[in-house]
C-alpha cells in the first residue's frame, strides 16, 4: 500500500480564501479583526513562526502587530504587556509565542491572557471548556489536525486514535478533541512501555514528540492514518518530522508530510480563531 499524502498546505489555502472573504464581510460591519503576537528572545524557529503568522494575517486582511521583547525580559514586564493588550479594545487576539525564556513561568503568562482573546486556546478556561465539550478557543495545531482529517473524509467515530506526546499545546488537547468526536483515544509518552505494541493498534496515529523520524514502519499498522506534527531542524539545516515519511508511506493509507502538512494548518486555525474572537467581542 502507498499512502495518499494529505497536504495541509492545500487545505489551508482553501480555508484562507474563505477567511479572507469573511474578513471583508466583517469590515463592512466596521469590525476590523486584530491580532497581537508577543515574542520574547531570539529563538530562530520562533522568529520564523511569528513571521509566518504576520504574513498570513496580512494576506487574509487581518491587522497584526508584533511586540518583540529581549531575552532578559522579566515575568513582571511581560505581564504588564499582556495586561495592556487585555485592555486594548482594538486587539481581539493575543498570542504569546512559546517557548518562553527560563525566568518566565509559561503557566502564569497564559493564565493572564483574557480568555476571550486567547486565540491559542491555552488558557485553563478554554481547556476546561474543550474538556467539557463546550464552545471554546481550541489550540490551533489540534484544530488544524481535526480539520485535515475531516476534509479528507476519514472516519473518526469509534476509531482508535493513538497520540504519541502529552504536551499541553498539542498532545493533550488533540486527544481530547478526538474524544469529543467519539474516537477511542490512547495517549503514549516517554514512560510508555511497549510503545510500538500500542502505536500498531492505531487507526489514526498522531505523533507530536519533537524527535526526528522516531516513528518507523514497524510502529504503524497497515492502512493506518498517520499525522506528523514534528518540525525538527537537523544539523544540515533540513527539516524532518517525527515520522520516517519514506518508510511509513509504504504502510499507511494516509500520511501528512513535513513540511506542508500540519504546520500551515496551525497558522490557518490561528486566523480562524482571531476572526472568531473579533466576532464574539464585537457582538
Ligand atoms: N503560542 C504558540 N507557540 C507555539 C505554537 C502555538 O501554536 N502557539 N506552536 C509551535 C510553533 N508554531 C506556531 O507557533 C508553528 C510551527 C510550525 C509551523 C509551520 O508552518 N511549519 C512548516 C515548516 C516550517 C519551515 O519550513 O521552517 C511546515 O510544517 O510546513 C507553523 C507554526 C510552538 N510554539
Amino acid at each position: 500500500m502507498t499512502a495518499e499524502i494529505i497536504y495541509g498546505s492545500k487545505i489551508a489555502e482553501e480555508i484562507r480564501e474563505k477567511l479572507k472573504a469573511d474578513v471583508k464581510e466583517l469590515e463592512k460591519k466596521n469590525i476590523h479583526p486584530g491580532l497581537t503576537v508577543v515574542i520574547v528572545g531570539d529563538n530562530p524557529a520562533s522568529k520564523s513562526y511569528v513571521k509566518f503568522k504576520q504574513r498570513a494575517c496580512e494576506k487574509a486582511g487581518i491587522r497584526s502587530s508584533v511586540i518583540e521583547l529581549p531575552e532578559e525580559t522579566t515575568q513582571g514586564q511581560l505581564l504588564q504587556h499582556v495586561n495592556q493588550l487585555n485592555e486594548d479594545s482594538s486587539v481581539h487576539g493575543i498570542l504569546v509565542q512559546l517557548p518562553l525564556p527560563a525566568q518566565i513561568d509559561e503557566k502564569v503568562i497564559i493564565e493572564s491572557i483574557a480568555p476571550e482573546k486567547d486565540v491559542d486556546g491555552f488558557h485553563p478556561y478554554n481547556i476546561g471548556r474543550l474538556q467539557t465539550n463546550q464552545d471554546a478557543f481550541v489550540p490551533c495545531t489540534p484544530l488544524g489536525i481535526l480539520e485535515m482529517i475531516k476534509k479528507s473524509n476519514i472516519p473518526i467515530k469509534g476509531k482508535h486514535v493513538v497520540v504519541v506526546g502529552r504536551s499541553n499545546i498539542v498532545g493533550k488537547p488533540v486527544g481530547q478533541l478526538f474524544l469529543n468526536e467519539n474516537a477511542t483515544v490512547t495517549y503514549c509518552h516517554s514512560a510508555t512501555e511497549n510503545l510500538v505494541h500500542i502505536t500498531r493498534q492505531a487507526d489514526i496515529l498522531i505523533v507530536a514528540v519533537g524527535k526526528a523520524k522516531m516513528i518507523g514502519k514497524d510502529a504503524v499498522k497497515e492502512g493506518a492514518v498517520v499525522v506528523d506534527v514534528g518540525n525538527n531542524y537537523l544539523s544540515d539545516g533540513s527539516l524532518a518530522g517525527d515520522v520516517d515519511f519514506e518508510s511509513v508511506k509504504e504502510t499507511a493509507s494516509y500520511i501528512t508530510p513535513v513540511p506542508k502538512g500540519v504546520g500551515p494548518m496551525t497558522i490557518t486555525m490561528l486566523l480562524q480563531n482571531t476572526l472568531k474572537a473579533a466576532k464574539q467581542i464585537s457582538s
